[in-house]
C-alpha cells in the first residue's frame, strides 16, 4: 500500500472500468505509481475501512491484489475447487505471494509468459496462495504443465503446486469475507465469549514468558507447546486422565485466583481449571480451525495471550463438527476455496488479554488462527512481528459430555 499515492475521485470515468456495483459502501480513489495507473478500492464498513483492493496494469494485464477482508461479494470473482476433473482459464497457485516476499506483480510476470492474464487474486488471507486468471483455457493449460511442481527461478526457486480452479457463483449462503474484527466481546456477539483487556500488567506477562521459556518445549511441525497437570495428546485429541503430571505451576496460580475471582466469568469461582496447554506461535503462524474435544474438556476455556497479538476466526457450521483434525499440524484445508457453508466473525486478542469461550462458543463454534503475518484490523494493519504465546486453561472432563449441542458433540455421536 504505502508505496502508492492516491488521491480521492469518487465519480471519475474509471468506476465504469470496475467489475463491481458502486454502492455507497465503497470509495474509489485512483493512484498513480510512477505512470502506471491504478484503481485502489477501499470498501469500509461503517467507518471502518475492512479491505482494499488495488488494481494495475502490468504490460496491458490487469492485475489484482487485495489487503484485508477480500472484496468478493457484489460480483468481484470468487474462486473454488472444480468439481470432477474440468479445466478451467483460472489456475489456483499455491506456495508464492507477498508473505514470502513475492510480489503479485513478480508472479504476474513468470505466469504472463503463458497468454494473456485477466486478473491475479488473492486465493486467500494466507499470502502465499493466489489465483491466475487467464483468458484462454489453453494458457492456463501450458502454465499448469511448465510450472506445476517444478522449482521456479523467478520465483525464488520456489516449487509452485497449481491445480484448476472455477469461478464459483455467488450463492445466498456463502460465507462472506466481509467480517469486521471485533474488539470486544459484546462486538462479537456470540454467546459464551468473553474477553477482558489487560488481565495481566506488562512485568506479570514477562514473568509467565520467563517462567515457560526456561522450561522444556515440545515442538510440533510449526510451534512449540507446553502441557501441565495433564498432557493434550493431537493424535486423539484428548487427554489421559489416567495420566497426571501434576498440579499446575506455581507460576500461575495468580492467573487462577484472578480467573476465580474475575465478576464477568460466571460460575469461574466453582471450577478448578487442572489442564494448562502453553502454546507458542512463531510470526505469522496459526491454529487450525477446531473445536476443543468436548470429552475432553469441562464448559469452560480460558486462552490468555501474551508477547504478540493475533486475530482468532470463529465458525459455526451449519452441518456440526467437521472431521477431527490434528490441530498440531498445518492443515492445506484451510483454504477459503474449501468450506463455506459456515457463518464466521473475528476477535481481535491482543496481548495481555484473556480470552473465556463457554457455552454456545465452547460447544458449537470452531476456533482458528489464521497464518498471517498481517492482521488488517479495521482501519489498523498489525503485523505479528513478534511469537505469541498463548496460556490455555481448562478443566479436564470425566465422564461424557451432555451439552445442548449434539451434533458438535463427540460424546452424543
Ligand atoms: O492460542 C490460543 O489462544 C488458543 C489455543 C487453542 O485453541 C487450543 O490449544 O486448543
Ligand atoms: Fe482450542
Amino acid at each position: 500500500m504505502s508505496p502508492l499515492l492516491y488521491r480521492e475521485k469518487k465519480h471519475s470515468a474509471a468506476n465504469r472500468a470496475l467489475p463491481f456495483h458502486l454502492s455507497s459502501n465503497f470509495k474509489l480513489c485512483t493512484a498513480t505509481q510512477r505512470t502506471e495507473p491504478a484503481l485502489l478500492c477501499a470498501m469500509f464498513s461503517s467507518s471502518a475501512l475492512i479491505g482494499i483492493q488495488v488494481s494495475v496494469f502490468y504490460e496491458k494485464h490487469l492485475i489484482t491484489q487485495s489487503f484485508g477482508n477480500e472484496i468478493t461479494f457484489m460480483g468481484l470473482p470468487r474462486f473454488g475447487r472444480p468439481k470432477n476433473d474440468e479445466l478451467s482459464s483460472n489456475l489456483y497457485v499455491a506456495n508464492c505471494g507477498p508473505a514470502v516476499g513475492l510480489s503479485y506483480e513478480t508472479v504476474a510476470s513468470v505466469f504472463c509468459k503463458f497468454g494473456d492474464v485477466k486478473g491475479v487474486y488473492a486465493a486467500d488471507e494466507s499470502g502465499t496462495r493466489v489465483i491466475i486468471s487467464y483468458f484462454e483455457e489453453s494458457s492456463a493449460q501450458a502454465a499448469l504443465k511448465a510450472l506445476d511442481g517444478h522449482p521456479c527461478p523467478e520465483l525464488g526457486g520456489r516449487s509452485l503446486h497449481i491445480r484448476y480452479s472455477v469461478l464459483q457463483p455467488n450463492s445466498e449462503g456463502r460465507v462472506s469475507d466481509l467480517v469486521p474484527v471485533s474488539l470486544t466481546a459484546s462486538d462479537i456477539n456470540i454467546p459464551g465469549i468473553y474477553l477482558v483487556h489487560d488481565f495481566i500488567s506488562a512485568k506479570e506477562e514477562e514473568e509467565l514468558l520467563q517462567a515457560v521459556d526456561s522450561r522444556p518445549w515440545k515442538n510440533l511441525s510449526k510451534r512449540r507447546v507446553q502441557h501441565y497437570g495433564y498432557e493434550f495428546c493431537y493424535d486423539i485429541r484428548n487427554v489421559n486422565i489416567r495420566h497426571c503430571l501434576g498440579e499446575l505451576p506455581s507460576f500461575v496460580s495468580p492467573i487462577l485466583e484472578r480467573i476465580s475471582s474475575f465478576p464477568n466469568f460466571t460460575n469461574a469461582e466453582n471450577i478448578v481449571l487442572d489442564q494448562l496447554t502453553v502454546n507458542e506461535y512463531p510470526p505469522g503462524v496459526g491454529l487450525s480451525p477446531h473445536i476443543d474435544t468436548h470429552s475432553a474438556f469441562e464448559d469452560l476455556i480460558f486462552s490468555l495471550s501474551l508477547a504478540g497479538p493475533c486475530i482468532m476466526e470463529f465458525r459455526r457450521y451449519e452441518n456440526g463438527d467437521r472431521l477431527p483434525k490434528d490441530s498440531s499440524t498445518d492443515t492445506k484445508l484451510e483454504s477459503s476455496e474449501d468450506d463455506l457453508n459456515f457463518i464466521k466473525r473475528v476477535i481481535y486478542l491482543p496481548p495481555r488479554s484473556v480470552l473465556l469461550m463457554s457455552g454456545e462458543a465452547r460447544y458449537a463454534w470452531h476456533h482458528y488462527i489464521p497464518h498471517h503475518k498481517i492482521d488488517v484490523v479495521n482501519d489498523r494493519v498489525i503485523r505479528r512481528a513478534s511469537r505469541r504465546v498463548s496460556f490455555t486453561f481448562r478443566k479436564v472432563r470425566v465422564g461424557a459430555c451432555n451439552c445442548e449441542f449434539p451434533q458438535y458433540c463427540d460424546s452424543q455421536r
